[in-house]
C-alpha cells in the first residue's frame, strides 16, 4: 500500500486512485489541497530533452513553472550527465522535487543516488515492482504531482519485470496532446529487449498493446533511448510503423528472440548499482521510505 503520510507536509505529493488501496489515497491528497492555494487557471509546463551520449540515454525536465515555486522533476537521469541537469534547473529557476526512474536501467548508472546528495528535499522515485530502494516507491494508476501538473503512472512490464510508464495527465490545466514517457517498453521504430532482468516479449507486447497504444493517437511518445537519431514520436505513428510491435504477437516474440544484441556492456555496475538508487553503499538513514 502506497504511504503516503510521510509527504503529508510537503506540497509536492503522490497519490493513488485504486480502489482497493488506502482511503485515505483515494482523493487529490491534502497538501495538494493546499496547493490550490496557488492554482492558476493555466497551469504551464516547461519541458526540456536531454541527451547523455554514451549510453544514448534521453532524460526529461518537466516543471510547472506557473506555480510560484517551479517545482520541477527529473525522469531518467544518469549520473554522468548531473551537473549539466543541475545546472539548467538552476538557470531556468527551478525547484527539484523528483529525481524518477522508468526502471533498473542496465547501461547506465541513475543519476538520481547524486541528485539526492547534492539538492536537499529531492525524493527518488521508482516503480515497487522493480524491487529497488527509492523514497516513493509507485504503482500503476498512482498520480505524481508537480504543482499542479502531474504525471500518471502506467504498469508497462516486460523489458524489465518493474518498467513504468509515466504520462502527463489528462483534465483541465494538463497539457495537450498527452506526453508518454515510455522507459524502454516503447522507443521510436523498435522496443526495449527482453533477454534479461525478467523480461518477457509475450508480457512487453501487452503492456504495449494495452498501457501505451491504448492512449490517443496524438500522444508524444518520449523514449529514453534512441540510437537511430529520432526525438520524439507519437502513438499514432508507432501503431503504424513500428516494425516489431505491429507485428502479431507470434511474429513479435520471433523477431524479439532474433535480435543477437550485445550484452550492455555497463550492466554488471548498472543493475546492482541503480537498484539502489545509483548509490552503491546508500546508507539505511539516508532512505526515508522504503514502503513494503
Ligand atoms: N550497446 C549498449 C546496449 C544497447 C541495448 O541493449 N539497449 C537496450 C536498452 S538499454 S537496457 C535495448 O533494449 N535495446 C533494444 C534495441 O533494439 O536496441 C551497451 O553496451 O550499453
Ligand atoms: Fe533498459
Amino acid at each position: 500500500m502506497l504511504r503516503i503520510s510521510l509527504l503529508s507536509f510537503h506540497r509536492y505529493s503522490i497519490s493513488s486512485h485504486f480502489l482497493n488501496r488506502s482511503p485515505k489515497s483515494l482523493a487529490r491528497p491534502p497538501m495538494a489541497v493546499s496547493v490550490s492555494a496557488y492554482t492558476t487557471s493555466s497551469s504551464k509546463l516547461l519541458f526540456r530533452q536531454l541527451f547523455e551520449k554514451e549510453s544514448s540515454t534521453y532524460t526529461y525536465l518537466l516543471a510547472d513553472v506557473s506555480h510560484p515555486d517551479k517545482p520541477a522533476l527529473l525522469i531518467d537521469p544518469v549520473d554522468k550527465t548531473v551537473e549539466r541537469d543541475l545546472s539548467l534547473v538552476k538557470d531556468l529557476g527551478l525547484k527539484l522535487v523528483y529525481a524518477m526512474n522508468t526502471h533498473v536501467h542496465a547501461d547506465h548508472v541513475t543519476g538520481t543516488g547524486l541528485l539526492k546528495s547534492k539538492v536537499a528535499g529531492v525524493k527518488s522515485v521508482i516503480s515497487r515492482a522493480s524491487k529497488s530502494k527509492a523514497d516513493h516507491l509507485i504503482e500503476a494508476g498512482d498520480k505524481i504531482y508537480f504543482g499542479d501538473l502531474f504525471l500518471e503512472v502506467r504498469a508497462t512490464p516486460g523489458h524489465t519485470l518493474g518498467c513504468v510508464t509515466y504520462v502527463t495527465g489528462d483534465g483541465p490545466n494538463q497539457p495537450q496532446p498527452r506526453m508518454a514517457f515510455t522507459g524502454d517498453a516503447v522507443l521510436i521504430r523498435g522496443c526495449g529487449r527482453t533477454d534479461f532482468q525478467g523480461g518477457s516479449s509475450d508480457q512487453l507486447y501487452e503492456s504495449v498493446h494495452s498501457q501505451i497504444f491504448t492512449l490517443p493517437k496524438d500522444t508524444l511518445i518520449y523514449p529514453a533511448h534512441d540510437y537511430k537519431g529520432f526525438t520524439v514520436s507519437t502513438v499514432g505513428e508507432e501503431m503504424l510503423y513500428n516494425p516489431r510491435l505491429t507485428k502479431d504477437k507470434e511474429t513479435f516474440e520471433d523477431i524479439m528472440k532474433n535480435l543477437k544484441l550485445s550484452y550492455p556492456k555497463m550492466i554488471d555496475v548498472a543493475v546492482p548499482a541503480n537498484m539502489v538508487c545509483g548509490l552503491q553503499d546508500l546508507s539505511k538513514s539516508s532512505v526515508e521510505s522504503v514502503s513494503t
